[in-house]
């Protein structure tokens, strides 16, 4: 059944008897009228029974191979009630594109806003996930001259590409240290998911508070492992509440609900201790009057940008400043992971992007950002890991007009859901879908045979004006660690079958992969 809904839909002879999604697709291509919202194929319409269906199921951490399951079984666009939540989904890149004209100046995303006031919590009055319209979008474009123009990535890429090469380095030692082997060469295998975690949080507080906080020593601080715990609790605690009401809520969810709030607490307590700090040393060079900038002249990081120049009110500062903390971790140590698996299963792969890497390194002279540039492969090994393992398997707009996706009638006000696992496992949009290859980026062949020219395929950052405001620092975080693990190491795995993976409310693997590091 699979692929028959992805045929030219307007063929008689491609009409599938029991595909009833299909049909109506099919259908509506033969008489030209627009068919409307109640004839979108959907999954059950009573929202209660599919909530309980998803809770006994577990279908919240299967979410991406039950969306892929349900596109094969009713076509390229579904609705769902799950709850509270009702959206209609899609996975077809001109499908996306239509969504992405309707979104408005102010995209508005689902958000936690309904569950975050029900119940009081000290700190989502600052305003972490209560950001939709005008208010997101001035501070957005305040955001963006500090983590997305390109003067601000060339002011952290070096920041980052320190942290990258201490991991390698902290890395070589341990190899060195727990390997086998004779010495210089030795390999070690092992799950190197807890030190791509301290990877993670390390290049965060350098970009955004400008600061090293030594979790490559032996003895890492306790207060760092407890935000890297408070981070995968806040998100794991995060889909359920999405659907539940109220009522719900306050008898099964209250559980669930104070795990998040205490999580959330520790983050914000954690960011609120660097942010006063970052607050004093501002007031006393003020204060001193002389230098330019919080550390004369030196830059200090995101955080330090922003009070600088003082456009944002204090708790504006700290809301945005704790959300870019709480996005920047988890979502880049999961993605090394997956990478670090699918370079080691595919060896040849594997060498290509080395030898490219090796030439691009040696020409750079220590420049980073130009290492990057001429090494293609990188940039094409992160968007071929996040087409198959899209941190964020959704992309959410409530579009402002009317619109017609599939040709069904999609009112206004809809919630749309972009499903990215589907789309970047779909033979109707990507050639040889399952196989790794980060060529498949540097040639625009792909494309023209696809018969796809919007390019909307490569979305794992969501896409206008409310894309991941963290992609440049993410990109550039990626590649670098990348970069230096290959120029250090060759990675190989013992087993080549795919890793099962799950949903909290990022794709991660369901058990760490184990890799050999072997000392080049
Ligand atoms: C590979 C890594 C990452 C992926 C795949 C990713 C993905 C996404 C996606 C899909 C969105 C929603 C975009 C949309 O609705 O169009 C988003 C939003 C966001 N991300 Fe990321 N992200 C990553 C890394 C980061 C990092 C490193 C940070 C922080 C430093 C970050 C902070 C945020 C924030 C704050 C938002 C909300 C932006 C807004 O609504 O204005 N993300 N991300």
């Amino acid at each position: 059944v699979s692929q028959v809904w992805m045929r030219p839909f307007d063929h008689e002879e491609h009409e599938h008897p029991c595909d009833r999604g299909h049909q109506r697709v099919r259908k509506s291509g033969v008489d030209g009228r627009v068919r409307s919202f109640d004839e979108i194929p959907h999954t059950g319409r009573n929202g209660w029974v599919n909530l309980v269906k998803f809770w006994r199921e577990d279908r919240f951490r299967q979410l991406h191979k039950h969306m892929e399951k349900t596109f094969n079984t009713l076509g390229p666009i579904y609705r769902e009630h799950v709850g509270t939540q009702s959206s209609v989904n899609i996975m077809l890149p001109s499908d996306i594109s239509e969504l992405f004209r309707s979104e408005g100046l102010h995209p508005r995303r689902m958000t936690l806003q309904p569950w975050a006031t029900h119940r009081e919590t000290r700190h989502h009055s600052k305003g972490v996930f209560l950001k939709n319209g005008e208010e997101w979008r001035a501070d957005r474009l305040l955001l963006n001259k500090e983590v997305m123009m390109s003067a601000a990535v060339k002011r952290f890429l070096p920041l980052l590409d320190e942290v990258a090469r201490d991991f390698c380095r902290m890395l070589r030692a341990k190899v060195e240290r727990e390997g086998r082997g004779e010495e210089g060469r030795r390999s070690l295998t092992m799950d190197p998911s807890p030190d791509l975690f301290r990877f993670a949080l390390e290049a965060s507080c350098h970009v955004i508070y400008g600061e090293r906080i030594g979790l490559f020593s032996s003895s890492p601080s306790l207060e760092s492992q407890k935000f890297i715990w408070a981070v995968e609790r806040m998100l794991a605690t995060t889909p359920p509440l999405l659907y539940l009401p109220p009522r719900l809520l306050l008898r099964i969810g209250a559980p669930l609900w104070t795990q998040h709030a205490s999580a959330w607490d520790h983050i914000f307590t954690h960011a609120e201790a660097r942010i006063q700090r970052g607050y004093q040393q501002l007031s006393s060079s003020h204060g001193r009057g002389a230098e330019a900038g919080a550390a004369g002249g030196r830059y200090t990081g995101v955080l330090g940008q922003l009070m600088e120049k003082g456009q944002l009110s204090l708790d504006l500062i700290k809301a945005n400043i704790t959300e870019l903390m709480a996005g920047g971790v988890d979502t880049t140590a999961v993605p090394l992971q997956f990478a670090l698996f699918e370079l080691g299963r595919n060896p040849k792969v594997q060498e290509r992007v080395r030898q490219q890497v090796r030439v691009s390194w040696a020409q750079a002279g220590g420049d980073p950002q130009k290492a990057l540039q001429e090494a293609p492969l990188l940039k094409g090994t992160v968007k071929e890991i996040l087409r198959l393992y899209p941190v964020g398997t959704t992309v959410q707009r409530y579009p402002i007009k009317d619109i017609v996706l599939q040709n069904y009638h999609v009112p206004a006000g809809t919630m749309v859901q972009a499903c990215l696992y589907p789309l970047g496992r779909s033979a109707e949009v990507f050639e040889d879908p399952l196989s790794f290859n980060p060529e498949r980026w540097s040639s625009s062949r792909e494309e023209g045979q696809r018969g796809d020219r919007t390019g909307f395929r490569s979305l794992a950052f969501g896409f206008g004006a409310r894309q991941c405001v963290g992609r440049r620092i993410a990109e550039n975080e990626l590649q670098l660690l990348l970069m230096h693990v290959l120029l250090s190491f060759h990675l190989s795995v013992s087993y080549t079958e795919d890793i099962s993976t799950t949903c909290t409310l990022i794709l991660q693997p369901e058990t760490p992969p184990r890799i050999t590091f072997s000392k080049l």
